[in-house]
């Protein structure tokens, strides 16, 4: 059995690839379990050297690896090698961070006693990423699990797995040795069910939908494994009445539609003060009617296909729903679709008098869809910002510095970015809160959850 891994952008065939069978999993569930042993006393110097040299192989194979994630997820060249940039930033924040995982010691309460605190790698993680970033959602899991000593195994999605094939080959070329480093192919819900069960595995990291991400969180409760989950989004983005209004309208256009919108923390929804939203939505399509559509390998192309029918379904119900219940189209809502090759296209749309009965404003996007909605006062934009289960990423725009603290204080996400619509680094702690998900990826926090805490008590000691 092969996976067909489909170019989304014309439906050409790009490559086969093997499915695993259970017995190969399990094998290398074995070997990644047995792996550990010798991996975690390697020492953080050279294990920090190896990641360097991971780094180094993937900056020389750039071109061909950006390449590769444009033929399998559609996104436009540019943005596929900055992925790459993006991806390497996280092998190379965590070759660093290697060096840097600390103990400490503790005043006993007794004069014959010491007390030391040290950590250590928690065994072999197993990783199940999406299609919308094959690089960096590799690299942000196995980078910070490498560096802590654990081993690790890997199953890309079903549709972006030769990104993640290239890049466990040049880690092996870097010399991180190959029952260190693994990946298997095949289907989410039978990988999943394998890895869950598995007593080999010790913690779960999953980037995709919440859905699945609950699914793999009870599953996890049997073997009582450590899990971290990055999950949808609802990101809304609020634009004060003092706000610069042409930089509000590049930095929306900035995070909304990288990937053609299927980005977790892209723009939902955006609210607009109502004295200002008759500038800031004409200003804002003006811009969004440059932008152009089409094959990411072709030049100039800002958005690229939606990765499949049923993000395309999902995407035309919202607008239409929208339109049922009063939106009114400022720009887009135009598609191409060709259901037989699996191809499908939707101009980006801007939507004017959204309001929160509208499906768009309840559920995730994934798409290159801009609702508009207005605001009287900063609590109400508050209360509409916080009114979904989501918490992965808020904007907001504003030059008052009360106003921005308020944003900063109330809004229940992981990632608040003030006049920023760009916060994705990896120094900084990237994760949501709510139905979001658990636990941090990047910065200091991205390792945590990699390392237990092993505290050492001496005692009979010398007065
Ligand atoms: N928070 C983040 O960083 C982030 C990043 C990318 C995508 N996402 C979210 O993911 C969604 C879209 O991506 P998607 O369609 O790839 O999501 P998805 O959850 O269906 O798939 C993601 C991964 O999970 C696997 N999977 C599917 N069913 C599974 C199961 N039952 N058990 C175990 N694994 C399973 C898939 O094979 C794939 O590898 C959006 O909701 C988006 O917000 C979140
Ligand atoms: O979509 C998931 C990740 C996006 C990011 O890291 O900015």
């Amino acid at each position: 059995m092969k996976l067909k891994i489909k170019n989304p952008a014309t439906g050409q065939l790009v490559q086969e690839v093997p499915i695993n069978t259970e017995e190969e999993i399990q094998q290398k569930l074995k070997r990644g379990h047995e792996s550990f042993n010798n991996w975690f006393k390697v020492n953080a110097h050279y294990r920090s050297k190896l990641l360097k040299k991971w780094s180094n192989k993937v900056q020389g194979a750039k071109e061909e690896i950006a390449k590769t994630i444009t033929l399998e997820s559609g996104k436009p060249i540019q943005e596929s090698l900055n992925e790459v940039d993006y991806a390497t930033s996280y092998i190379d924040w965590y070759a660093e961070e290697a060096k840097r995982i600390y103990g400490r010691t503790i005043p006993a309460n007794s004069e014959s006693k010491r007390v030391i605190v040290t950590r250590q790698p928690v065994g072999l993680v197993a990783a199940i990423t999406p299609w919308n970033f094959p690089a960096a959602m590799m690299t942000r899991k196995a980078a910070p699990a490498l560096a802590a000593g654990c081993t690790f195994i890997i199953k890309p999605a079903e549709n972006t797995p030769l990104t993640t094939i290239k890049l466990v080959q040049l880690a092996h070329e870097a010399g991180i040795p190959e029952d260190v480093v693994q990946y298997v192919n095949g289907y989410g819900n039978e990988v999943g069910k394998l890895f869950t069960a598995s007593t080999y595995v010790k913690k779960i990291t999953f980037t995709g939908s919440t859905t699945v991400g609950k699914l793999l969180m009870k599953d996890s409760a049997d073997t009582v494994k450590h899990i971290s989950l990055e999950l949808g989004g609802h990101a809304p983005l609020i634009i004060s009445e003092d706000a610069d209004i042409d930089f509000a309208v590049s930095q929306t256009i900035a995070s909304k539609f990288r990937n053609a919108g299927q980005t977790c923390i892209c723009v939902n929804r955006v609210l607009v003060h109502e004295n200002i939203v008759d500038e800031f939505s004409e200003k804002l399509t003006k811009e969004v009617v440059k932008l152009k559509v089409g094959n990411g390998l072709e030049k100039d192309i800002n958005i690229g296909p939606i990765i499949n029918e049923k993000g395309f379904d999902k995407i035309i119900y919202q607008i239409n729903d929208a339109m049922q219940k009063g939106a009114e189209v400022l720009c887009g809502n135009n598609y191409n679709a060709n259901r037989d090759a699996g191809c499908f296209f939707i101009h980006p749309t801007v939507l004017k008098n959204v309001n929160e009965n509208m499906a768009i404003m309840q559920e995730e996007t994934f798409g290159p869809v801009i609702p508009l909605t207005t605001f009287k006062e900063i609590e109400e934009a508050v209360e509409i910002a916080n009114s979904t289960p989501y918490g992965l990423a808020a904007y907001f725009f504003t030059n008052d510095y009360r106003t921005g603290a308020y944003f900063h204080e109330n809004l229940d996400f992981g990632i608040v970015s003030w006049n920023d619509g760009a916060p994705s680094a990896a120094h900084t702690p990237f994760g949501g809160m709510k139905e979001s998900g658990l636990g941090r990826e990047g910065g200091i926090e991205g390792i945590e959850s990699y390392l237990e805490t092993k505290y050492l008590s001496i005692g009979g000691l010398k007065k």
